[in-house]
């Protein structure tokens, strides 16, 4: 720990793609490079021009605004679901707070969050996040459709996509102000589908290998990381890495992050089709429900445990 790594993620380029026109040979090509990242890694960084400059930088303006308002303003975000609406002020990862926005995508969805916020109304800041998802939403899509031809389950696509939501968390870290590195969150999996983090100039974010080193990712401003969490890991028996990944901060300057998440839907059964179940890979996870899963993961027996999931529905 500590030392500097020269691991670094797979870059995967999504720009040449036209996302409309099927097979071709650049959709195969990415593709095979998705499918292999994800085997190895379990995350990449995806070159991506479908967000415009713009709304990019317009994104880390409104996240400071938000972060900036007072703590009981911020506090009237709380929501049923856990992680869902403000996060922070918690003695283990001081450093860190976050909003979450459920239908990011929708912009009605985020305008009911902002008027919480901002009484008197803030559409910079409705727009902003509702166009940024809704752009990080094509390439969350892309990325699944192409995880679902690569392992020959592209009859379940409908089914697949129509059983997620998103929900757009955003993020700020403040620098410890010390060149000690300090914890900015806590090494977990993700609990949903796919993951799609973006962030500001200040690096934090490490991702662990299979063999147990930390990738520190530097992302550019035009690429996103892309992560699979763990219940994607069940729906394809085991075949994709879902990789543990935290947050350490140094410095002075303050850390601002977004993740796009796909969730399912609550009441959807997440079960390993028979395609990926053989002899070579034994099904490794009862059918579960993803919002149950989450109950007990937030119990102190689930947050102790090594791996939620497995002590959850493991086979
Ligand atoms: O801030 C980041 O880049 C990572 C955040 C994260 O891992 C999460 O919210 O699950
Ligand atoms: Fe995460």
């Amino acid at each position: 720990m500590g030392s500097e790594s020269t691991l670094s993620l797979p870059i995967i380029d999504f720009s040449k793609l036209s996302l409309s026109s099927g097979a071709t040979d650049e959709w195969e090509s990415v593709k095979s490079q998705v499918h292999k990242a994800l085997e190895e890694y379990g995350c990449f960084e995806a070159k991506f021009d479908k967000v415009p400059i713009e709304i990019r930088n317009a994104l880390f303006g409104s996240l400071e605004e938000l972060f900036d308002l007072p703590l009981q303003t911020k506090l009237r975000n709380v929501s049923r679901k856990p992680y869902h609406g403000y996060v922070g002020q918690y003695p283990q990862v001081p450093l860190y707070e976050s909003m979450g926005i459920d239908d990011a995508n929708i912009y009605e969805k985020v305008d009911a969050i902002t008027k919480m916020l901002w009484p008197e109304g803030n559409t910079t800041f409705s727009e902003t996040i509702q166009s940024f998802s809704e752009k990080l939403t094509e390439l969350d899509q892309v990325v699944r459709k192409m995880i679902l031809e690569s392992l020959g389950l592209e009859k379940y696509l409908d089914e697949h996509m129509d059983s997620t939501n998103y929900l757009l968390r955003v993020m700020k870290y403040k620098g410890p102000q010390s060149t000690d590195t300090k914890l900015g969150l806590t090494s977990h999996t993700d609990k949903n589908i796919v993951t799609i983090l973006y962030q500001n100039d200040v690096v934090g974010l490490e991702v662990q290998t299979k063999d147990g080193e930390w990738i520190t990712v530097k992302p550019s401003p035009d690429s996103f990381t892309v992560m699979i969490g763990d219940s994607l890991y069940a729906w394809v028996n085991g075949r994709l890495h879902s990789p543990w990944h935290r947050v350490m901060m140094t410095g002075n300057e303050a850390r601002y992050s977004t993740g796009l998440f796909s969730i399912p839907k609550a009441g959807y059964i997440i079960k390993a089709p028979e395609e990926v179940i053989d002899e070579k890979h034994p099904l490794l996870f009862k059918p579960f429900d993803h919002v149950k899963f989450l109950g007990f993961y937030y119990t102190e027996a689930g947050q102790k445990s090594p791996s939620a999931l497995k002590e959850y529905c493991g086979v």
